[in-house]
């Protein structure tokens, strides 16, 4: 035989090996990354369903070193990963927990094509919302269909819509706007505050109603009970258990889905909200149609898809939850993040003295702020930073699933693992955001001429909280434009404190949670919103009246 028929006969038998076999050894002798043993069969079912025990810290340093200095046989390399990366199992389920900014970025971003996609979830996705949620699409083309949309920015700039792209386009100076419609909402806010103390409630309806008018065009919601806020509010409960580790059998045994619905209660009760919330989104993005069809056409992101829904081909039901979803996606969070805001103000005077002391200076005491004041208050610019860094409102964001197998440092990560960012964790980095970086401060963000400073790289936002990569929040704008202007407003009008005799240290790491991709809320405590001056309401309800 020659050299070259050798070399015909040698090369694909190499081929094959690196090929076939290679993969199947790396299997064999596939090192998970470190984490807790559970018991046999369930696994870790108990500190799955644990966020409190997932996103501390403590986890770090429990599951550190246990894998420092690890050879691994096919790669030759030596793997220190400190903690970086914690790893459970459900019923053979795979969890990992990522614990830094560094393995993140590796992970998400510049492995976006393996972990860009969302976890099954079979009850929730194909029972309680038949796969018609964007946040849960899972990667493929029907995600880069819906995503598109976000893509063209559908998000209207005027009217109803993103206020923060003018106060955005404003930082050039060359685009000097304010958007009435937020300022409005922000405005009613504050005036609720000093009516009551439900201060959680009139968040939460505060949140959903901006994305109300941001959707449809609706006019401001006055009160918790309205029939479509306390719809959303359930169906984003319902979610939130139905997205718990350990929650429904069926997503760790998938035959179960097969079982009728009247032998399977959550099955029934999936179907019956699943017709339940798409009588609820339907009606509400009709009406924006029929307005359209009689000539009435109002900003709004529904309105824009319906005028441009000859692009996409997405079905009407699929439009509506298209549009409806960006109630539960966008509501509570940003309401979650006013109510940690509150808390750190309470648990840290000196935050609010230094914003007022710059709103008293910029916008003076004889009207409200607007979007045009923003450019101008670095200060409550770095506390909108500060507040979305500090508060676990999406403590590990929303759950990723890996769609191969695949290798990083060593360790083996199974296709199919559902992937949870510890933004808490992530967001405390000391090496970035320095030893304090547990506690609330806004001046983190300001360089020693009181400008707001970039302090991560290529991060204009300055933390993780909006996510990774390809599926970053695409509402991100609008979250830092709503929260922008209701910390101006309601910081210019009122005084935030503690009610006279509450004692004791302020709770603000106790995370109450209702499951995986919920919010998680602070615990109960009580807040006075007083007045800082006796015009401030006065002053307020007359700048509303500006704006009808
Ligand atoms: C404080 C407010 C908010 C926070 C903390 C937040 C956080 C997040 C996070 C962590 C993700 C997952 C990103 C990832 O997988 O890497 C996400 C996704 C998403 N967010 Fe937000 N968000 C907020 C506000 C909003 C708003 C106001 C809207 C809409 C108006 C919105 C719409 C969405 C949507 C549609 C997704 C799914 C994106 C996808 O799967 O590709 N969010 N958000």
């Amino acid at each position: 035989m020659s050299h070259l028929s050798h070399l015909l006969v040698v090369a694909p038998l190499v081929g094959l090996v690196s090929w076939f076999i290679v993969p199947l050894a790396k299997r064999a002798f596939r090192y998970l990354p470190p984490g807790p043993k559970g018991l046999p069969f369930i696994g870790d079912v108990k500190h799955a369903s644990d966020q409190s025990w997932l996103a501390s810290p403590q986890r770090k340093d429990d599951y550190g070193d246990t894998v420092d200095l690890q050879l691994n046989l096919f790669r030759n390399v030596l793997t220190h990963l400190s903690g970086e990366l914690m790893y459970l199992s459900v019923f053979g389920q795979g969890i990992l927990v990522v614990n830094s900014q560094r393995v993140a970025v590796d992970l998400l971003e510049k492995r976006s094509n393996i972990y860009s996609d969302r976890p099954r979830y079979i009850s929730f996705n194909e029972f309680l919302t038949e796969n018609l949620t964007f946040a849960f699409t899972g990667y493929g083309d029907l995600y880069a269909t819906r995503h598109s949309v976000f893509f063209l920015r559908l998000f209207p700039i005027d009217g109803a819509g993103s206020g923060v792209l003018q106060w955005k386009a404003s930082r050039n100076l060359s685009y000097q706007t304010s958007t009435p419609s937020r300022v409005v909402k922000a405005i009613m806010l504050a005036l609720s505050l000093m009516k009551s103390s439900l201060m959680k409630k009139h968040f939460q309806r505060h949140a959903w109603s901006i994305i109300l008018s941001i959707n449809y065009h609706l006019p401001p919601v006055e009160s918790e009970d309205d029939p479509v806020i306390v719809g959303v509010v359930n169906h984003v409960e319902r979610a939130a258990r139905e997205l718990r580790p350990g929650a429904r059998l069926v997503e760790y045994f998938p035959w179960m889905r097969y079982v009728p619905s009247r032998f399977a209660k959550w099955k029934r009760d999936a179907q019956y909200w699943f017709i339940q919330d798409s009588l609820r989104h339907e009606p509400l993005l009709s009406k924006v149609a029929d307005d359209l069809a009689k000539g009435i056409d109002q900003p709004s992101f529904g309105a824009t898809l319906i005028k441009n829904q000859g692009k996409y081909h997405l079905s009407e039901r699929e439009r509506a939850w298209l549009v409806g979803d960006m109630l539960s996606a966008g509501g509570n969070t940003t309401s979650t993040t006013l109510h940690w805001w509150l808390l750190a103000l309470l648990a840290h005077p000196e935050v609010q003295v230094l914003a007022q002391a710059e709103l008293d200076e910029v916008v003076g005491c004889a009207r409200p702020p607007t979007f045009a004041d923003l450019p101008s208050l670095p200060y409550i610019r770095a506390m909108v930073k500060e507040a979305l860094r500090w508060s676990p409102t999406a403590p590990f964001g929303v759950p990723r699933a890996s769609s191969a197998d695949d290798w990083y440092e060593g360790m083996f990560i199974p296709k199919g693992t559902i992937i949870f960012p510890n933004m808490r964790v992530i967001n405390f980095e000391t090496a970035v955001f320095g030893v304090d970086s547990a506690r609330f401060n806004p001046a983190r963000y300001l360089d020693e001429k009181g400008r707001v400073k970039v302090v991560m790289e290529g991060r204009e936002e300055g933390h993780m909280t909006f996510g990774y990569g390809r599926r970053v929040c695409p509402g991100r704008l609008v979250a830092e434009g709503t929260l922008g202007i209701d910390f101006a407003t309601l910081l210019w009008a009122l005084r935030f404190e503690r009610p006279e005799g509450a004692q004791g240290e302020l709770d603000v790491h106790t995370l109450v949670h209702t499951g995986i991709g919920a919010n998680g809320h602070p615990a109960p405590f009580e807040c006075k919103a007083v007045p800082r001056f006796a015009e401030a309401e006065v002053l307020l309800k007359e700048a509303l009246n500006l704006y009808e």
